[in-house]
């Protein structure tokens, strides 16, 4: 640093470090020297390169010396031989020249020469051999042309050889390809074949393989057994004498068992006669014709002018006999409104909320009685709506309930020996026609049915209807959707069929013991009447009037046949009064056993229908036939 006008002399100078500055310079002072020894060691190298070079420039100086001497040397020498060679290049120019003339004479002179050969030679040759040629050539085309047919007629004998044999080859391969086509069907179905037979022979083998296992499992107990039989025989062959009598006391033991289990079958079959007996012993003791009563219940589709009558039930209601109903209003001279009571008594009364199930419960003992050779009759009373139909033949009615029951009854005594035949007809009896419910549905009002009797065996045919064998207890189903089918194609012909004609399905049950050697013959009816209702004759007309004075008439006719039978003492029976008391005659008399269902509305509207129903009903239950029987008494 150096001081100036403008340093500031007041500012600290830094004190000056020698020894650090007097290593610097050394330090420089080394690296100079080193410098200065590597450019003297470079120069002195340099200078040898140079004196080396030099050596050799001198060399090279001499080497051109001499070879420019020696290039003075062979110019010259050029110089002559060049002068030498334009001499003997112009001497051989005269000689070529010279040479080309003679070839050129040479070339000339031959060609006239051969010229004239040519032309004598040719002169010779056309004369000498053209008639030679000539004959050569006839003799050649000759023996060409027959070479040529020959060859043709080869070639066309070939030609047809080859087609012969290449239409041999096609009819070979036809064949061929026809007899691989069928053996490739054959192998085809051979394959279809084996692949079926594969599969058997897999299903084979499974099966085979499982009864494999098994023969083995049983193979394994067939050895224990064996073990078990050896080990046995063993013990026999050692106490042989005394096995011998265990086994014939045995012998003797199981011969008294199957006696004594015969004895007891027998005693099984005496009973089961006698149960049958006793059974129906004490349905004739609860009388012949027994009446039940029915009362529907109010129905959800009541409207509020529909009003309930009063019915009551005064005994128990899980046993109930007995109905009370609750007469009209009636007023006295002076005014005065009372209303009566009405109390009737039947074998069986059943509430509003009675199910079908329970109504069966009660009947079916009777219905039994069918399977042990009786003849039986259940038929439904009462007004149009008051619960027949419903009772009797809706799907869980009465009529298949009893069928269902006989099918089971019958299945069960079968190992008691007895096999029965179930047969059902359906018909109706309507204006006092009979008409087939399981025929055709347009035949119904045409094709008439006809009763037969057969008073011997006491036996009814229906002419002209259909029988059908109820193989299954499901079956009845099926012919009772045809009954109802029927019914509702002949009520577009005359309205509410159903309830303006009577109908009646008939079970017959026909029955054989193998064992005991008995047979039975029963008839179940399960009648359907027609609405008992008194139609005003006023009101009625036409085929309508027609329709009520036919109903009043059968069913009028029924409570005389009842009433007759009532009288008792073997007078007469007015069956033949109508239709329906004609068909069930055998079903309605002292032999068979009856019981009426009296079907009644719960209405205050049907309240006098009601009444009228339960007094004929009450007069049939009072009715005697041959048997004791509670009295009842109609209360007004
Ligand atoms: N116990 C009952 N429980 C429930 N509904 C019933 C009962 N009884 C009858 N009904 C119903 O009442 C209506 C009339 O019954 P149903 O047709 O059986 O009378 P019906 O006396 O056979 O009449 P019709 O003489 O016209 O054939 C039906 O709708 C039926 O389902």
């Amino acid at each position: 640093m150096f001081l100036s006008r403008s340093s500031n002399v007041t500012a600290p100078v830094p004190a000056f470090d020698v020894d650090d500055r007097f290593e610097k310079v050394e330090s420089q002072y080394a690296q100079l020297r080193g410098m200065i020894e590597r450019s003297n060691t470079e120069r002195n190298d340099m200078e040898e390169r140079l004196s080396l070079q030099k050596v050799r420039l001198n060399e090279l100086e001499m080497i051109r010396t001499q070879l420019s001497a020696s290039n003075n040397t062979l110019h010259s020498e050029l110089e002559d031989a060049k002068v030498k060679l334009s001499t003997t290049t112009m001497a051989l120019d005269d000689a070529r020249r010279k040479h080309t003339y003679e070839v050129d004479d040479l070339r000339r002179k031959h060609r006239h020469d051969h010229d004239d050969l040519k032309d004598a030679h040719r002169k010779e040759m056309e004369s000498s051999l053209r008639q030679a040629h000539r004959e050569e050539l006839t003799e050649v085309e000759r023996r060409l042309k027959a070479e040529l047919d020959d060859e043709r007629s080869r070639r066309i004998q070939e030609v047809q050889e080859v087609s012969t044999r290449l239409e041999l080859h096609r009819q070979n391969t036809g064949l061929d390809i026809e007899q691989k086509d069928r053996e490739n069907d054959q192998l085809r179905k051979e394959l279809a074949q084996a692949h079926a037979d594969f599969d058997r022979q897999k299903e084979l083998n499974a099966s085979l393989k499982h009864s494999l296992s098994e023969a083995h499992a049983n193979n394994l107990s067939l050895e224990t057994s064996n073990k078990a039989m050896k080990a046995k025989i063993d013990f026999l062959e050692s106490d042989n004498q005394a096995q011998s009598q265990a086994f014939a006391d045995l012998h003797k033991r199981m011969q008294e068992a199957i006696e004594a289990a015969e004895v007891a079958n027998a005693k099984l079959r005496a009973e089961e006669t006698l149960r049958r007996k006793l059974h129906n012993q004490v349905q004739e003791l609860k009388g012949n014709i027994r009446v039940f009563c029915r009362v529907r219940p109010t129905l959800p589709s009541a409207t509020e002018e529909e009003l309930p009558a009063k019915i009551d039930f005064p005994d128990s209601i899980e046993d109930a006999k007995e109905v009370a109903i609750q007469g009209p209003e009636q007023k006295s001279a002076l005014g005065k409104v009372t209303t009566s009571t009405h109390n009737f008594s039947f074998d069986r009364v059943f509430g509003p909320n009675s199910e079908n199930a329970a109504v069966f419960e009660e009947i079916s003992q009777l219905v039994q009685s069918a399977l042990d050779g009786y003849n039986v009759c259940i038929f439904c009373y009462g007004q149009t709506g008051s619960g027949k139909t419903f009772t009797m033949t809706s799907p869980d009615g009465m009529i298949p309930r009893a069928v269902s029951q006989i099918y089971a009854s019958a299945q069960a005594l079968e190992e008691k020996g007895w096999r029965y035949c179930m047969a059902g007809s359906f018909v109706e009896v309507y204006n006092e026609d009979l008409n087939d419910l399981l025929g055709e549905p347009g035949e119904l009002d045409r094709k008439k049915i006809e009763i037969r009797h057969d008073t011997d065996k006491k036996r009814t045919e229906l002419k002209g209807a259909e029988s059908v064998v109820l193989d299954s207890a499901d079956r009845v189903h099926e012919l009772l959707a045809r009954a109802s089918k029927n019914r509702s194609v002949a009520a577009t012909k005359a309205n509410e069929r159903s309830s303006r004609s009577h109908s009646v399905f008939i079970l017959k049950l026909i029955g054989e013991n193998s064992i005991t050697g008995e047979t039975s013959t029963g008839t179940l009816n399960l009648v359907d009447l027609a609405g008992s209702e008194r139609l005003a004759h006023s009101q009625a007309t036409g085929d309508r009037l027609k329709e009520t004075q036919n109903i009043n008439k059968s069913l009028s006719c029924l409570g005389d046949v009842i009433g007759a039978l009532g009288q008792g003492g073997g007078g007469h029976v007015p069956y033949r009064n109508s239709k329906l008391t004609y068909l069930l005659q055998y079903s309605l008399s002292g032999q068979s056993k009856t019981l009426m269902f009296v079907m009644i509305s719960p209405l205050q509207a049907h309240l006098s229908e009601t009444l009228t129903s339960l007094k004929f009903a009450t007069k049939v239950h009072n009715t005697h036939i041959g048997t004791a029987k509670k009295q009842t008494r109609v209360k007004d």
